[in-house]
């Protein structure tokens, strides 16, 4: 097997799937699932456990800084997120950061919380077009990641693209980065499985380039349903209806 910094993308496609992902920038904030805005265009969410990388990671893609907040103190993260990407006149995808969940030292009542209201996110957010699950590679699938693909599996299987990161390789040697793959891959159910450093910028280039054609290949979906009465709009996975509101 081979570890996927070894495998080196074509390097103008790869300069190009950057120079797309640097245009990122704010659209919105939200603290509760009624608050978010109905968005007719393709959007990928990023979850995972708090201190995962999930800020890192989307700065590093994004080549800014500070567009998300990243912090040595778990929890940080805590409103959805929304940045647009493609032209300023014309946004083409739209980047969810969500909040992490499992943080032990958040009080029990705001962990519950912020599990629904992701749980929610994630099931009901008809322009869904992928999910990137990042995990520290350290760590693996942890149960709480676990049972977050157990919930998303119906949405898989109706299509939902899926990538897990695992996060921090710069961690690992090489032995230990390969074996990490290969038991994320054989429990990731199907879905892509990456190695990512935001140190090493190991892993950037094949995820920038993976996450934008996925995003626009999805994009004339949404394109035509801008015409539609907004009830009409149903997205490329189609929505389970599992979720209410906050
Ligand atoms: N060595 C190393 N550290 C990293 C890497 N990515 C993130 N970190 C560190 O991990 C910590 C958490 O990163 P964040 O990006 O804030 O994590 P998060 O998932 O957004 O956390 P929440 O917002 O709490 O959910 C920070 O101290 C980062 O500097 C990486 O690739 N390598
Ligand atoms: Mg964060």
């Amino acid at each position: 097997m081979t570890v996927s910094s070894v495998s080196s993308p074509d390097p103008l496609e790869a300069k190009k799937a950057l120079g797309w992902w640097h245009t990122a920038r704010f659209r919105t904030t939200a603290a509760q699932l009624d608050q978010v805005p109905a968005i007719h265009l393709p959007e990928v969410a990023f979850v995972g456990r708090s201190n995962a990388g999930k800020s890192t990671c989307i700065n590093t893609l994004t080549q800014q800084r500070q567009l998300a907040f990243a912090s040595k103190t778990p929890g940080r993260t805590q409103h959805i997120n929304l940045f647009d990407l493609g032209p300023k006149d014309a946004p083409q995808a739209v980047l969810a950061d969500l909040p992490g969940y499992g943080y032990a030292a958040v009080p029990r009542q705001d962990k519950l919380r912020w599990q629904r209201v992701m749980a929610n996110y994630l099931m009901s957010r008809n322009n869904l077009s992928a999910i990137v699950l990042l995990c520290d590679s350290r760590l693996g699938l942890t149960e709480l990641d676990e049972a977050l693909l157990e919930m998303m599996r119906p949405r898989v299987e109706a299509g939902l693209r899926f990538l897990v990161l695992l996060t921090k390789a710069d961690k690992l040697n090489r032995t230990e980065q390969t074996r990490a793959l290969q038991i994320t891959r054989l429990n990731a159910g199907g879905g892509q499985v990456h190695l990512f450093s935001a140190l090493k910028k190991q892993g950037v280039a094949d995820v920038a380039l993976l996450l934008r054609d996925w995003l626009l290949e999805d994009a004339p979906l949404y394109a035509a349903q801008e015409t539609e009465p907004p009830s009409g709009a149903t997205g490329a996975t189609g929505a389970t209806g599992a979720a209410g509101t906050e």
